[in-house]
Formats: C-alpha cells, sequence, structure tokens
C-alpha cells in the first residue's frame, strides 16, 4: 500500500508538476507574443525608417498610427532610437538612457546587417536589481550601413503584474527570468519582486522539455510545485509554482483514506491472525487434551467398573441406521452380555443379540446419534428368565455411533428406594400429625437452627417453613416469640433428657395468639452425640379459651343460682324443685316456713315429707308432671278451723339433652282470699246497681237456663221486655235524680206485681225484661202484662213531684225449640216496638 501510495503521491505530483507547467507555458506564451509583437512593432518603425531616413516616434505611436496596429499604444511602452554612434535621438513614452552605446544590444546589431530584433535584458542600473527586457531593432541607411537602433524597453512586471489570465491560486508564484542576465522578476501573491539571485534548477526532463523546477533559495513560506517554460531564443524562462497543499489536496484526501483502510485492514488482519493463533494453540492443547483423554479413557474403559462399549451405525439402504456394530467393549460389558469380548467385537448388536431389541435400546441410540444430545438415565430392564436389574445407562454420540456406558446399580437402587420411601412416610407423618413438629440442631457449629418445621407448626404459629428453616429462634422470630427459650435449648446441652415445658403463649404475625405445651425431646447420632432437640408442640387454646369458658360458666351459674335464690325467697308464693326421684332439690324461704310449718325438706324425698296420705294425693300429679305435663290443681287444708285454698303448678323441667324429665318446679299459691273475693265479684256482676235488680248479664244467664229447663221439661215460659213512655221528659223536665228516684220506684213496684220465681231484670236505661217459668197457659202471661200496664199508670210520688208514666209490653213464649235466648228476646222487643206504635201504654203477645 505504501508502494501504492507513493506511486499515487508521483502520479499527484506530476499531475501538479504539469498543471504548474501548462501555466508556465501559458505565461511563456503570452510573453512570447508580446514580445513578438513587440519585435514586429520594431520592424514596422525600421521599414518606415529607412524608407524615409527619419522617423519620430511620436507619429509612430500616434493613435491609430502604425504602432496601434501591431501593439496597443495604451501599453506605453517606453520606446527610443539611437544614432550610428548611440546617441539618444528620439524617444517616447519616459525617460530614456542618452547612450546605448554600452547596452549589450548595441554592439551586436551595429555589427551585424540582418535584420533580425534583438531581445535583451538589463539592469535599470548598475546596482540595482530592477531590470528591463529590450527589444532593439538596426537601423540601416540606404546604403545598408548602421544608422542606429530603436528600442523598445519593457518592464518584466508588464508580464506578471497583468497577467491575470492565469486562473491561478493566489498563493502561486509567476516568475519570469533571464538566465544569461541572471534576473528575475515576478509575483508571490499580490507582491511583485526583481532579483538578480534567484535561479530554478531543473529536477529532471519530460522530452526535450524542462519540466519541473526548483528554486536555488525559497521565495518564502510556501512549498510549491514550481515548473519552468523557456521562450526559447529570447533567453527567457517563465516559472509558474502552485502551492504544494493545493496541488496535491486531493492525493492527501485519497491517502488519509488510504491510510484509514490500512488501519483497519491492519487492525482485521491482526485480529484475524491473533484468532488464528489462539485457535491455533487452543486445538494444538484441545488435540494434545484429547490424545491423553483417549488414552486414559482406553485404560479406564478396559479398567472401569462400568461395562463400556463403542458401536458404530450400520444403515440401510437409504441411510437410515438399521443397526450398531460393536467397534469395541471391555470385558465387563462382554460379561453382562454374556459373551467373550473377542466374539462380540464386529458384531451387530441388536442381529447378534435378538433379548436386547426386547428393551427398547435401540430407539435410544438412534435418538441419541440423530439429536447429537448425550442420554442419561436410570432404568429397570426386565429380561427374560432373569431377574429385574436396575442400569445407571448412558450414551455419547461419537463420529456415527455411540458410546454406551453401563453399571449395575440394582442393590443402590434398591437401598435409594427404600430410604426414599421410609423418607416419605416419615416426612408425610410429620406433616400429618396434629402436633407442631419442630426440630433444632444440637451441633455446636448451627446449634438452635431449626431443620424441621412441619404443617402443623406453619398452620399454628403463621411462620412457613422457608422462614424458619435454617435459622436460629432470634433470627426467624421475634424475641420472646414462645418457643423453647435459648437458655432450656442450652440446658438440654447440658442434661439431655425429655423436659415438659410449660405452657406459653405464641404471638402469630397476624396478631393473634397461640398456646402451646411443648414437650423437648434430646436425639442422639450413632455415636451418642446429641445431634438433634425434637420439639413436639401441642395448641392448646381451644383447650385453655374452654376452660375459661368454663370458668366463666360457673361463675355466671352460681351468680345466677344466688339472684334467683334471693328473688325466690321474696317472692310469697312456696317455690321447690322435686327431682325425678322425687326428692327435693330446692325450696324458698315461704316454702320452709310455710309448707311444713319451718321444717326444711331439702335433700329428702316427697312421699318422706308430706305423709303417705297426702302423698296418695299428690303422686297422680307428679307423675303427670314427671311425664312432661305442666299440671295445675287445687288443695284444701284446714288451718287452725279456716279453710285455706292453695293453687298448686307443677312444671316438668327437660334436663340437659332437652328430651328427658330431669324433675319438676313446684309453685303454691294460697288462693283462699282470692276465691272469696271471685265469688263476691261474680255474684256482684249479675247486680243492676241502681235497682239491686239482675242485669243484663244475670238476665241472659237466668233466660239460658230457664229455656234449658224449659226444653229439658217440656214446659212453657214467657219473656216479657218493658220500657217506660217518655221517661226522657222526666230526666229533662226534673233532673236526673228524679229519674234514677223513678226507676226505682218503677221497679220496686214491677217487683211486687210478679210472682216471686220470676226474675225481673234491668237491661239499662228504662228497659225492664221479666222471666216467667213453668208457665200452665199463655194467658196467665198475658194476663201479667195487663196487670203491669194498669199498675205503672198509677202516679209515683218522687220526693216533692209526682210524675206520672206509663209502660209498654212485648211478650214472647217459649216450650223448646232450636233458638237461643238473644232471638227469643229479639222477638219479645219487636213485639214491644209494636206495642210503642200502636200509641204506648199497653202490651203486645206472640202469637
Ligand atoms: N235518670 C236516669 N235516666 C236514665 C238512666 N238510664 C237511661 N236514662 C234515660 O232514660 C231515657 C230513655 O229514653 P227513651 O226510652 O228512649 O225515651 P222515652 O222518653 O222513654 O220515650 P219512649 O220510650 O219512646 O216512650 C233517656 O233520656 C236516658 O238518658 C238512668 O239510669 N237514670
Amino acid at each position: 500500500m505504501i508502494y501504492q501510495v507513493d506511486l499515487e503521491r508521483q502520479v499527484a505530483h506530476s499531475k501538479a508538476v504539469g498543471q504548474s507547467q501548462s501555466q508556465a507555458r501559458m505565461l511563456s506564451d503570452y510573453v512570447g507574443n508580446i514580445l513578438r509583437q513587440a519585435g514586429h512593432a520594431t520592424h514596422v518603425f525600421k521599414l518606415r525608417f529607412e524608407q524615409a531616413g527619419a522617423y519620430p516616434l511620436a507619429q509612430f505611436a500616434a493613435p491609430g498610427g502604425l504602432l496601434d496596429s501591431v501593439l496597443p499604444v495604451r501599453l506605453g511602452i517606453p520606446m527610443a532610437v539611437y544614432d550610428a554612434s548611440g546617441k539618444l535621438v528620439d524617444s517616447l513614452n519616459g525617460p530614456m538612457p542618452t547612450s546605448a552605446a554600452a547596452s549589450p544590444y548595441f554592439p551586436v546589431l551595429a555589427g551585424s546587417a540582418r535584420d533580425v530584433d534583438l531581445v535583451t535584458a538589463a539592469r535599470t542600473s548598475a546596482h540595482a536589481s530592477a531590470w528591463q527586457i529590450q527589444v532593439a531593432r538596426r537601423l540601416s541607411s540606404a546604403d545598408g550601413s548602421f544608422a542606429g537602433v530603436v528600442v523598445m524597453v519593457i518592464e518584466p512586471s508588464l508580464f506578471i503584474d497583468d497577467y491575470d489570465r492565469l486562473d491561478i491560486d493566489e498563493r502561486s508564484a509567476v516568475v519570469l527570468l533571464n538566465r544569461t542576465a541572471g534576473l528575475s522578476a515576478g509575483r508571490l501573491g499580490e507582491s511583485l519582486f526583481t532579483s538578480d539571485t534567484l535561479d530554478f534548477t531543473p529536477l529532471g526532463t519530460r522530452g526535450r522539455r524542462l519540466a519541473e523546477v526548483v528554486p536555488d533559495e525559497s521565495l518564502d513560506e510556501v512549498p510549491r510545485i514550481y515548473a519552468a517554460s523557456e521562450l526559447g531564443r529570447d533567453a527567457l524562462v517563465a516559472v509558474v509554482g502552485i502551492p504544494r497543499d493545493v496541488a496535491l489536496a486531493s492525493f492527501e484526501r485519497q491517502r488519509l483514506a488510504y491510510f484509514a483502510i490500512a488501519a483497519f485492514a491492519g487492525a482485521l488482519i491482526l485480529g484475524v491472525t491473533v484468532t488464528l493463533m489462539r485457535q491455533s494453540t487452543r486445538l494444538r492443547a484441545s488435540m494434545r487434551a484429547a490424545k491423553e483423554a483417549q488414552a486414559m479413557l482406553r485404560g479406564a474403559v478396559h479398567g472401569s467398573l462400568d461395562a463400556f462399549m463403542l458401536l458404530k451405525a450400520v444403515r440401510g439402504e437409504e441411510g437410515q441406521v438399521v443397526d450398531f456394530v460393536i467397534a469395541d467393549i471391555n470385558e465387563i460389558g462382554a460379561a453382562i452380555l454374556k459373551h467373550p469380548r473377542g466374539r462380540l467385537l464386529g458384531q451387530k448388536a441388536f442381529a447378534f443379540l435378538p433379548r436386547l431389541a426386547t428393551t427398547g435400546l435401540f430407539g435410544h441410540y438412534v435418538d441419541v446419534l440423530e439429536t447429537g444430545h448425550t442420554h442419561s438415565e436410570e432404568f429397570e430392564i426386565r429380561l427374560e428368565g432373569e431377574s429385574p436389574t436396575w442400569i445407571h445407562h448412558q450414551v455419547v454420540p461419537i463420529e456415527d455411533g455411540v458410546a454406551v456406558t453401563w453399571r449395575d446399580i440394582t442393590v443402590r437402587k434398591h437401598e435409594e428406594l427404600e430410604i426414599r420411601g421410609s423418607r416419605n412416610f416419615l416426612q408425610s407423618l410429620i406433616n400429618n400429625l396434629p402436633l407442631l413438629i419442630y426440630v433444632k440442631s444440637a451441633r455446636p457449629e448451627s446449634f438452635g437452627q431449626i431443620r424441621i418445621w412441619n404443617q402443623a407448626a406453619e398452620a399454628v404459629t403463621g411462620y412457613r417453613p422457608d422462614q424458619v428453616i435454617g435459622k436460629r429462634d432470634a433470627e426467624a422470630f421475634p424475641p420472646g416469640f414462645g418457643l423453647s427459650t435459648p437458655a432450656e435449648d442450652l440446658a438440654m446441652l447440658d442434661t439431655p433428657m425429655i423436659v415438659d415445658l410449660p405452657e406459653r403463649p405464641v404471638n402469630r404475625p397476624d396478631g393473634t395468639v397461640r398456646y402451646l405445651h411443648t414437650m423437648s425431646v434430646p436425639l442422639f447420632d450413632t455415636d451418642g452425640q446429641l445431634e438433634y432437640i425434637l420439639c413436639i408442640a401441642e395448641d392448646v387454646t381451644r383447650r385453655r379459651e374452654q376452660d375459661q369458658n368454663l370458668r366463666e360458666a360457673l361463675a355466671a351459674h352460681r351468680a345466677s343460682e344466688a339472684r334467683l335464690r334471693t328473688i325466690a325467697d321474696a317472692l310469697p308464693a312456696m317455690i321447690a324443685y322435686v327431682d325425678a326421684k322425687q326428692v327435693y332439690r330446692f325450696q324458698n324461704a315461704a316454702f320452709v316456713r310455710d309448707f311444713l310449718g319451718g321444717k326444711s325438706v331439702l335433700g329428702a324425698s316427697v312421699r318422706a315429707s308430706v305423709g303417705e296420705r297426702h302423698y296418695k294425693a299428690l303422686e297422680p300429679y307428679m307423675r303427670r308432671a314427671l311425664a312432661g305435663e305442666t299440671v295445675v290443681f287445687e288443695e284444701s287444708e284446714d288451718s287452725h278451723g279456716r279453710e285455706l285454698t292453695y293453687e298448686v303448678t307443677y312444671i316438668p323441667q327437660t334436663g340437659d339433652d332437652g328430651r328427658t324429665i330431669a324433675g319438676f318446679h313446684v309453685m303454691r299459691q294460697d288462693i283462699t282470699s282470692h276465691k272469696r273475693e271471685k265469688r263476691q265479684l261474680i255474684m256482684l256482676s249479675q247486680i243492676d246497681a241502681l235497682t239491686g235488680l239482675t242485669n243484663r248479664a244475670g238476665f241472659f244467664q237466668k233466660l239460658n237456663a230457664a229455656m234449658k229447663n224449659s226444653t229439658d221439661k217440656g214446659s212453657l215460659m214467657a219473656v216479657m221486655y218493658m220500657d217506660i213512655d217518655h221517661f226522657k221528659p222526666v230526666n229533662d223536665t226534673y233532673g236526673h235524680n228524679t229519674g234514677d228516684a223513678l226507676l226505682k220506684a218503677f221497679s220496686g213496684r214491677l217487683t211486687h206485681t210478679v210472682r216471686a220465681s220470676d226474675t225481673v231484670a234491668r237491661l239499662g236505661g228504662d228497659e225492664f225484661t221479666i222471666v216467667m217459668e213453668n208457665l200452665a197457659r199463655n194467658e196467665d202471661a198475658s194476663a201479667i202484662a195487663a196487670k203491669i200496664v194498669a199498675a205503672m199508670q198509677k202516679p209515683f210520688k218522687l220526693g216533692e213531684v209526682n210524675v206520672s208514666v206509663s209502660t209498654s209490653i212485648g211478650l214472647a213464649f217459649f216450650a223448646g225449640g232450636p233458638i237461643e235466648a238473644e232471638e227469643l228476646l229479639r222477638q219479645a222487643d219487636m213485639l214491644l216496638y209494636q206495642a210503642k206504635q200502636a200509641g204506648r201504654n199497653t202490651y203486645r203477645v206472640a202469637n
């Protein structure tokens, strides 16, 4: 790549040189062109001069004159004409040297008759580096002799300063130099310079032309690529220098890109190389390891306790595996397969050993071969005629085959299954016991760490096994949690024995409290060292609650019993309780005081307490009460000649089971006075308070009794219904008291008018009735009615006033029949109404 970059650089450089050169050539063409035109102008002048023997320069250079057709007059190029002696004859556009004799061109032109223009360079003064280009031509006389010279003086700056047609960079250098005179003029940027020391050395040639040049001394700070172009006969050389950075800019960019690519490629190559080297190292190492392993394997395989065989796949026509060839097998393997090793090698395993085909192994081997995954399992093989064998079987894929190791693990497997079985049994036992079981380590390094925490422990304490297992109490639970304390555990270390720990509360995370009763049991290892502390705890919360409830219930019961006794003692009634065996179990103060004259009967039987005769009377009631019936009966007894009546109530009491009768309560109440009052009340209730006659209730009782009697005997009876006529005006006129007095007088007169056996009643207000029984005939009753009507017509003397009234009567009969008392009275009322309608003071009788 360096070579390529160098090549690129050379090409870029050549291109830059070419660019400089083409610009230098353009400059030299430009200079050459002007010089040629100047030469041409001197020729035109010479022709006119020689034609006329003289020709004023002013005329020559007049606008539109001869000069103008050749070289633009506006350039203002100084001109001069010298005579044959070199003396200035004519000049134009600026001061010119008065003599040309010392000029280099002068002797040349004077000495040669050839008509050529001579281009020379000369300093403007002896010591100045400023210089000029003279384009001189010989002027000849008519005879051909030397007549002088015409010369045009051109400042080199004319070419350089105005030379703006070049599309060049502002830092470029443009130089024109005259090798012959060793003079040069140039432009660096905007500044012009002249020099008499500057020169350029060619670096090489391209064809016959000058190619790249380098300045003998540097012009300024800017490195450039210079190229020169010679003007040939005029001994002038045009040099243009392009700044190196501009010229090589695209190359520099390219170069950077190259370096970037190179760096990247380098890194890549380095990386790949390192990787390859590493891999190669690893490969060598693994090859070495593989070789060692192979050697070890071979040794191990043949010395191993495991059966080992290498099987190579045998493939069918379509590439499917049909069998495996036994490529290698160790002695143990051969023993398991029950053939000599030499006989087995090279055999097709499944074809040679058909019994193997029944084990399903073929499928496994094919799977391993096809998936490339190692297969490892423990399984039970049952070969015909052989006891079942547990095999640890590992199949590893190898190149187009499998490596198989077998180990008979029947003994271990059986032990393992047995242990697992008993472990599972123990585990499930521990977990399903309703007791909390937890086990702590008693080993010094892990003393107090919980190892077992059963489901009951979790359920009762609210702590899961993952929160407590492997931790000590202080790490797993809040302080004072309630399992055995560290001190108790340490005591177990000192004197290992079964300890019954006191009941204590545990605070569950949910804030509730349970009580545990714990037994601590030491467990020893085979060396007799204390290994574990087994804690068996019972949740006694429920029992404690029940105890508490029982205590509370008992206290409540006692309190209630005391209350009941206080109440019972305060009651006037005699109260007792008799159990199913008829023994008094409770008695209140009144019972003791009044029943048997102050003798307590508590604990005594009823029979013994009341005596045989009284017992005989009570026994049927007691039997009914003990059969579950509430019994009420009255008892009379004679007390100092006064008959007292008691109402006795037996209330059965069911037992705790709610079915059997445990006994009965006795309530004995003196109702003697109560009975008397009742009798009086009943009597009172049938008497009209005002008149002393039977009232409405008494009337109906009497009427019902009479109707029953009439029906029973078939006798005739009558009901008379009467009302005082115009009673209201009596009240209104004389006042209510007089009305009352009239009612009393009326009833008296009425009572005297009827038979003693007839019942006179006042129903209310001024309405009266009479029940007449055992009538012989209807007419007897009618006669009495007439008699009453007549009796009431006489005035009543009521204190100071005499009052006259009359009465109207309705009379109905009954001699048995389906009608009720109310209906019979209604019939009488109807007849009364008819009597009233008939004008009062009369009676009406039923047909
Ligand atoms: N003084 C007194 N008046 C009573 C008593 N009970 C009812 N009365 C009055 O008796 C009157 C009964 O009036 P009635 O029987 O309806 O009228 P009457 O004036 O008798 O008219 P007839 O029966 O149609 O002739 C009412 O004015 C009752 O206020 C009582 O106990 N004493």
